[in-house]
């Protein structure tokens, strides 16, 4: 299939278990790997025929803003649904990260893959 991709995206949100993290938001990183649908867009050139990534990142960026989790995984989740109803994608995988939480450690987080 192929994909568009969305890498190294720093985004805020609210996201944990902690007090800490429940009294702010904190910067995560997001790799995001979407299906595009149909083979058509590489012959009609039309914005319309794949997914629109600059209208994914503004998307997310505004749940993540609006919407508070307590764990990557539900987060993760959350966004690949409206990745793959909003969008129509028919496929996306999307790894999420925080980043500096554990000493020695750059980035902890979880990657799911989703299908429409
Ligand atoms: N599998 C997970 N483990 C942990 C998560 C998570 O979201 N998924 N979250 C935390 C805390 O919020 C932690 O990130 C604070 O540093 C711990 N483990």
């Amino acid at each position: 299939m192929d994909t568009i991709f969305i890498r190294e995206f720093r985004v805020a949100a609210w996201v944990g278990i902690y007090e800490w993290e429940i009294q702010r938001a904190q910067t995560l990183e997001l790799d995001i790997e979407i299906g595009i649908p149909g083979a058509k867009v590489g012959q009609s050139d039309d914005i319309g025929d794949t997914v629109h990534y600059g209208q994914v990142v503004e998307r997310i960026t505004k749940e993540l803003a609006d919407k508070r989790f307590n764990l990557l995984e539900a987060l993760a989740e959350h966004l690949c649904a409206i990745i793959t109803g909003e969008f129509r994608a028919p496929w996306v995988k999307l790894s999420v990260a925080k980043l500096g939480h554990i000493r020695d450690v750059r980035k902890v987080g979880v990657t799911i893959e989703r299908s429409r």
